[in-house]
């Protein structure tokens, strides 16, 4: 079957004594965009990380299915996740500010199979944000964030992802550019075929571009929508996030 696809089964994590999340499931089903709705310290981080192999899980599983292979990831470090495919784009975008765009982009495909196709993915990445192209040779700290936030989709690009995960990418932009980035995440999954994960606290622009979500409250999720519609007719969805 092919498709790449992610499986959250009942997983409690947190650090040292501090447990954040409690008992969460999520379904991410292949090539869907699934948004996870949590204001701040909700454990949506937690969440990424222990994703991408940097927090471990102290119950239950996170399973990848990446073109009909089921990958258990518990376990597995940070860079085996990356080597899968499995690629986040960090809250705070975290680039050099004093590297170029391109010093920047290269940085994005250190693993060694990412680095056998950095020619084609940046030639990709310039392709998919022109914007890039133009500015390859500007210092990433003298951009806005909206041109950074492209940095960061371009560099988790070079690392050939094929579930992304992105975390608040809404963090520190105007709303114009929130509204533009969310479009370059959707611009950017239908031309790689991507399966996207997306934590925000901007509910009207993340529904925008989700076909399922979920709202985390204190480590726990409390809500599953399985349709952008649905999620506005929640009502802790219009308590918390629409004001009504
Ligand atoms: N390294 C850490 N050590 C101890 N507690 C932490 C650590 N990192 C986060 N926490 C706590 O875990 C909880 C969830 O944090 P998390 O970063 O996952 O939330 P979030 O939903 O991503 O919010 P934010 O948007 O503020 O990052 C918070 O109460 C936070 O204080």
């Amino acid at each position: 079957m092919a498709g790449n696809s992610l499986e959250i089964e009942g997983i409690d994590a947190g650090y040292g004594a501090v447990r954040v999340l409690q008992s969460v499931s999520l379904s991410i089903p292949a090539g869907q965009t699934v948004v996870l709705l949590g204001t701040n310290g909700n454990g949506k981080t937690t969440l990424m990380r222990s994703i991408m192999g940097q927090i471990r899980p102290t119950a239950g599983s996170i399973r990848a299915t990446l073109d009909g292979t089921t990958i258990d990831l518990v376990g597995k470090s940070p860079e085996a996740v990356v080597d899968l495919g499995i690629v986040l784009v960090p809250e705070g975008r975290r680039l050099f500010p004093r590297l170029t765009v391109e010093q920047n982009l290269r940085l994005g495909a250190y693993r060694t199979t990412a680095r056998a196709a950095l020619a084609g993915n940046l030639a990709l990445a310039y392709e998919l944000f022109p914007r890039l192209a133009e500015r390859r040779a500007q210092l990433v700290g003298s951009m806005s964030g909206g041109e950074q936030q492209m940095v960061a989709l371009g560099r988790a690009l070079m690392s050939a992802p094929r579930i992304l995960l992105v975390d608040e990418p809404s963090v520190g932009l105007a709303p114009i550019l929130v509204a533009r980035t969310m479009e370059m995440i959707a611009e950017m999954k239908s031309r790689l075929g991507l399966t996207v994960l997306m934590a925000e606290q901007n509910f009207h622009q993340a529904v925008r571009i989700a076909d399922r979500g979920y709202v985390i409250v204190h480590g726990h999720i409390e809500f599953e929508a399985e349709s952008a519609a649905a999620m506005h007719e929640n009502d802790l969805v219009r308590q918390i996030y629409l004001g009504l």
